[in-house]
């Protein structure tokens, strides 16, 4: 018999690893084609195959009667080679499965980024930004639903979401199913990552400062937090892996990429279809139910504008005749997040050697684990108040550690001025490190969505007003002293963690580490967290300032509702993935029973 090196196990594993995502890719493969052609007519038309679209055509096409066409403008994701790989999320950026968006130069904001200018990355892909999204699972507080129902959003208190959040969820952890706030046999499958050595250090220094482990999905709300994410085996859960894939069997669902909806037909002030462009050739398909948008924070707001849904004044100075007069891209908000980076001096971080070496590659392949298996280096976050928070039971502060040192690459893509960019290379000099990244959860700021002209191949005007409302600057520059406060407790001084940058050049004689530095910094850096909500805010009818009614159906237009991230009248305390998929869970049944 001939004996085996240790290295011959490594290959023999290695080698079934590869076969076995060999075969599960096949399988993939092997779902059944989506549509070419388009009828003439269906019962529901979903514009946009993101977050929400995906969970809408699952839903909606488990009534066998009716069909349903979902029509996404990017491609198929199934054959893409990264998209499923959690660490490789930054690989979307700037390519073809990316909206790219830029939004307006910023007033009191974005002074270090190349115009002033921030980058909006958004997944133009089946699947949407679930595609491209840092798979945290987060869902909000108790309070931030409360509130929407008491201004107006009838029937989506916290009791009446929390179903919605279980119905979709299969969590693999046995206690926080215990814990009465999780569910398992859902389609979103949700587990814990831990990928790195720092996470242990990070949980034992949070604790250090008095903070305690929480499920902050659960009944707690202000302390640390290993996160939960959209990650199952080493593969990105999203938004088409868990609710599309399954579905595309039924014969009442039909799905068409590469389709850019152009325009909502209306008639009466009814919708009754959609214009669709394909490969430069344009065709009308008819709805004989429901037109659904449910194109995002952006995408949706700019067809109901396109369409004449929208302020009158905007509408006219681009010709556009009116069919409703409602605050269409108003009510625009985004948190906004400034890296504290930090270098150390214990080889625990996440680098682009470690992500190479052939032990990390193995890893992954054969046990979907390891750091390309990591929620792109978030492990784990907290949620605090800032000392002028009112109710200290809503924290207004989110820290979010990212187990790597972002470099100039990273600074690159994120649109930094070439300045700014020489004061990232500083960061050269520690080859390990994370950064601690100081969050706002509710952004005061508010800011405005428009078209820059009536042709729909045009971007649209981002004008989110980023630190327009000085709250926003007390709010970061809070978090930011908490993580200072962390590089102090012992854990950290046992790595001989310390600010892995010098003074900022954006920042130039201020006294360094003074408020008035920190203020300047927050200002010229924080970037934005991609979290942009509220354009369709939903509401009560009588609000002057609501687009949709609690049913999400657009005020004063039958058979059109939005169903995605804009209809969210405030940011909950949180990341806005987990939000969506509730929206879209409940926003299914809402529809089903209209047809009742
Ligand atoms: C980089 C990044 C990181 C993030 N990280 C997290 C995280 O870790 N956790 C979390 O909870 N949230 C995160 N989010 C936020 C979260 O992913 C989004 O809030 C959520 O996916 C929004 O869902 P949606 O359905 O509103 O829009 P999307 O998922 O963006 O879907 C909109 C879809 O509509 C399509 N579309 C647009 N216009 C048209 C048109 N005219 N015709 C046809 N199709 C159209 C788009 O191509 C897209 O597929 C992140 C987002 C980004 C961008």
């Amino acid at each position: 018999m001939i004996a085996m090196g240790p290295w011959s196990y490594v290959f023999l594993i290695s080698a079934v690893g590869i076969f076995t995502g060999f075969i599960v890719q096949r399988k993939l493969n092997e779902l059944p084609d989506l549509v070419t052609n388009l009828d003439e007519e269906y019962d529901y038309v979903i514009v946009g195959g993101g977050t929400a679209g995906c969970v809408l055509a699952n839903r909606l096409s488990e009534q066998q009667d009716v069909t349903v066409l979902l029509l996404e403008a990017g491609q198929d994701d199934r054959d893409h080679p990264t998209v499923p790989i959690p660490f490789k999320t930054l690989e979307s950026a700037h390519t073809s499965i990316d909206w790219d968006y830029r939004t307006v130069p910023q007033k009191q904001a974005l002074k270090a980024f190349k115009e002033q200018k921030a980058w909006w990355h958004r997944g133009k892909i089946l699947g949407g930004s679930s595609n491209i999204n840092d798979m945290i699972y987060t869902r909000g507080l108790k309070q931030d639903y409360d509130s929407w129902a008491k201004n107006g959003a009838e029937g989506w208190a916290y009791s009446d979401v929390l179903p919605y959040f279980m119905k979709s969820e299969n969590n693999e952890n046995a206690d926080f199913v215990k814990s009465g706030y999780h569910k398992m046999g859902g389609p979103l499958k949700v587990g814990r990552s831990k990928t790195h050595g720092l996470t242990n250090h990070l949980v034992r220094a949070g604790k250090e400062m008095g903070f305690k482990v929480i499920n902050i999905n659960g009944a707690e709300s202000d302390g640390i937090v290993e996160i939960q994410s959209t990650i199952h085996k080493g593969k990105r859960q999203s938004s088409s892996r868990s609710f599309l894939y399954p579905a595309l069997w039924r014969p009442n669902l039909y799905v068409k990429t590469d389709s850019l909806v152009t325009k909502i037909l209306l008639k009466n002030k009814k919708a009754v279809g959609v214009t669709v462009m394909h490969n430069k050739t344009i065709s009308d398909v008819r709805a004989r139910k429901e037109v659904i948008l449910s194109a995002g924070t952006v995408g949706s707001a700019q067809l109901l504008l396109l369409s004449g849904i929208g302020p009158e004044k905007h509408l006219k100075s681009l010709k556009i005749p009116v069919h409703a007069d409602l605050p269409v891209g108003d009510n625009l908000q985004d948190s906004l997040s400034l890296d504290y980076p930090v270098g150390i001096n214990r080889p625990l971080s996440i680098t682009q050697e470690r992500l190479e070496s052939p032990w990390e590659q193995v890893k992954y392949m054969v046990f979907g684990k390891g750091m390309l298996a990591s929620p792109n280096g978030f492990e784990m976050v907290t949620f605090t108040s800032s000392a002028s928070n009112q109710d200290k039971s809503w924290p207004d502060v989110q820290l979010q550690f990212r187990g790597t040192l972002g470099d100039v690459v990273y600074g690159q893509i994120l649109g930094f001025s070439n300045q700014t960019l020489h004061d990232i290379s500083q960061r050269e000099r520690f080859k390990d490190g994370m950064s601690c990244f100081s969050n706002i959860l509710r952004p005061h700021s508010r800011g405005t969505l428009r078209l820059s002209s009536a042709n729909p191949l045009q971007t649209p005007v981002i004008d989110p007003k980023y630190l327009e409302n000085k709250s926003d600057v007390d709010i970061l520059l809070a978090g930011i002293k908490l993580c200072k406060k962390l590089l102090g407790t012992p854990s950290m001084k046992k790595l001989e963690a310390a600010y892995a940058e010098l003074p900022s050049s954006a920042c130039p004689g201020l006294e360094f580490d003074t408020d008035e530095y920190w203020r300047c910094v927050i200002r010229a850096r924080a970037q934005p967290a991609a979290r942009p909500v509220g354009t369709c805010r939903m509401g009560s009818v009588k609000d002057p300032l609501v687009v949709t009614d609690p049913k999400l159906r657009i005020k004063g237009v039958e058979n059109l509702r939005v169903v995605d991230a804009s209809v969210i009248p405030s940011l909950p305390s949180g990341t806005t993935h987990i939000p969506t998929i509730m929206i879209a869970e409940k926003a299914a049944d809402l529809i089903k029973q209209a047809q009742t």
